[in-house]
C-alpha cells in the first residue's frame, strides 16, 4: 500500500541544502506541502523563493530554526501545524560532523532527533486527534558500524538507529498509527563532507586520513537524488515500520537486518 502525498503536510529539518533539500523537493514533486527548517536563514530563504516559483508560495513554509534549541524546534512544529492544519510526514535530517565540538554534534545529531521524533508523535498520534503519519530519521551507514575517523558522529548515528527502532516498536504496540523508519546513506556529495576538520582528540595520523579515503573508495560517492529515492520509499511504503534502509553507491539500496 503506497501513501498518497497529495494534500499531506511534511516537516524537514536541515532542509536548506544537501540531503534535506533533496527530501523536501521530492515531497513537493509528489504533491505534499513542506515546512523547511534550517539554521541557515540565507540559504533557507533563497530555497523558499526558488520553491515558490516552482511549486507555488503556499506549498512551502521556511522557518529559521536551530534544532538544538528546544524552544526553537518546539515553536517550529507549532507554526507548521498552525499553517498546514495537520502533520503527516517528519524527516529529522539536520546533522553535523564536528569531532572537536562533540557536544554540539551530540546535541544536533541525536538530542534534536529524539526531540523532533517526540514532537512529531505529539501532533500525529491518532488518540491526540492526529491523522497518524510517518517519521524518517536520517542516520548513516556509520549508524550500523564504526567509522574510525569520526567516533562521536558514529555514536550519534548508532543512537538514532537504536532510539528509532525502539520507538517504532512502541508505536506499533500502542497503536499510535505512526511509522518510524531510519535512513542510512553511505557517502553523498554534499557540503557536510567538505566541512570535516582534524579530530583534536585523536592523533590525527595519516593512517586515519588514509582509512577515510579507502572507505570512500570502497563505498563510492552518491548524489543527493539517489538517496532521495530511498527516502521516498520509506515515506510511501505503509508496510514499513522500524525499517532501516541502507543506500550506497557500491551495493545500492537494501534493508538492513539485525541478527
Ligand atoms: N553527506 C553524507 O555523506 C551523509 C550524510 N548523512 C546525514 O545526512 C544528514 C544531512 O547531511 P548533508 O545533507 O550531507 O549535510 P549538509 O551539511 O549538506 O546539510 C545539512 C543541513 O543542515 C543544516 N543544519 C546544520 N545544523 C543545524 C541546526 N543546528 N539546526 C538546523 N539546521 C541545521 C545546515 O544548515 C544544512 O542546511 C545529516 O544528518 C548527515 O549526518 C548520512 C550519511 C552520509
Ligand atoms: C562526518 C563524517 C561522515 C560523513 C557522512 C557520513 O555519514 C558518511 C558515512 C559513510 C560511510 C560509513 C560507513 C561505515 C562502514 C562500516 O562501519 C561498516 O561496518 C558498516 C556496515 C553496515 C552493513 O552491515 O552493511
Amino acid at each position: 500500500m503506497a501513501l498518497t502525498l497529495s494534500g499531506k503536510a511534511a516537516l524537514v529539518t536541515g532542509a536548506a541544502q544537501g540531503l534535506g533539500r533533496g527530501f523536501a523537493e521530492i515531497l513537493l514533486q509528489h504533491g505534499a506541502k513542506v515546512a523547511l527548517l534550517d539554521v541557515n536563514e540565507t540559504a533557507g530563504s533563497e530555497l523558499k523563493a526558488r520553491f515558490d516559483e516552482q511549486y507555488g508560495a503556499d506549498s512551502t513554509l521556511f522557518l529559521p530554526c536551530d534544532v538544538s534549541s528546544e524552544e526553537q524546534l518546539t515553536d517550529a512544529f507549532a507554526k507548521t501545524f498552525e499553517r498546514f492544519g495537520r502533520l503527516d510526514i517528519v524527516c529529522n535530517n539536520a546533522g553535523i560532523g564536528n569531532e572537536n565540538d562533540w557536544e554540539k554534534t551530540v546535541a544536533i545529531n541525536l538530542n534534536a532527533v529524539i526531540r523532533g521524533t517526540y514532537l512529531a508523535l505529539q501532533y500525529m498520534r491518532k488518540e491526540n486527534r492526529g491523522h497518524g503519519g510517518v517519521i524518517v530519521n536520517v542516520a548513516s551507514m556509520a549508524g550500523l558500524g564504526p567509522m574510525l575517523t569520526n567516533p562521536v558522529y558514529t555514536g550519534t548515528k548508532h543512537g538514532v538507529v537504536g532510539f528509532s527502532r525502539a520507538l517504532a516498536d512502541a508505536s506499533q504496540v500502542c497503536n499510535y498509527g505512526v511509522r518510524i523508519n531510519i535512513l542510512c546513506p553511505g557517502f553523498v556529495n554534499t557540503d557536510l563532507l567538505q566541512s570535516l576538520t582534524p579530530n583534536v582528540h585523536l592523533e590525527d595520523s595519516d593512517k586515519l586520513k588514509e582509512e577515510y579515503k579507502n572507505l570512500i573508495g570502497v563505498l563510492g560517492m552518491m548524489e543527493v537524488q539517489e538517496v532521495a529515492a530511498g527516502f521516498l520509499e520509506l515515506v510511501r511504503d505503509e508496510s514499513r515500520n522500524g525499517a532501516v534502509l541502507k543506500v550506497n553507491k557500491r551495493s545500492g539500496t537494501s534493508f538492513h537486518t539485525f541478527s
